[in-house]
């Protein structure tokens, strides 16, 4: 099964919760992992399964580079605030450079993550 790894940051937290209201049929084909703040506000307030990493300030990015890395994760939609400093930048700057470093789709902005999901999807 496909597997996608969702993230947001607290700012974006909203805007993940939409899209994935919006594209909930989509996003029901793929086996789902995320961070763990942003998995427990998708399991509350939509109806998908999501397999719960730590949270992102206590490793969580890097759970899901890891799985980047070993060649498990087909997709991350990872929602970043753009505008506020976080004290784990540097587990953030590696989980983007590891989905360069293993040719994985990343989608930083909604606009993006439609083309990944639809580019995944029925695969
Ligand atoms: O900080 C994050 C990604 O860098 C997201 O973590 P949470 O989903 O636990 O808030």
């Amino acid at each position: 099964m496909t597997r996608i790894a969702l993230i947001a940051h607290d700012e974006e937290k909203p805007s993940m919760i939409e899209f994935a209201s919006n594209h909930e049929e989509t996003l029901a084909q793929f086996d789902l992992t995320a961070t763990g703040t942003t998995g427990k506000r998708l399991m509350e307030e939509t109806d998908l399964e999501v397999e719960r990493k730590e949270s992102g300030p206590l490793g969580g990015d890097m759970m899901i580079g890891a799985e980047v890395a070993d060649g498990s994760m087909d997709g991350i939609i990872f929602l970043r605030d753009p505008l506020t400093a976080q004290p784990h930048e540097p587990d953030i700057s590696a989980l983007l450079r590891i989905c360069d470093v293993k040719d994985t789709a990343l989608a930083t902005n909604r606009a993006s993550a439609e083309f990944l999901i639809e580019g995944l999807a029925d695969q």
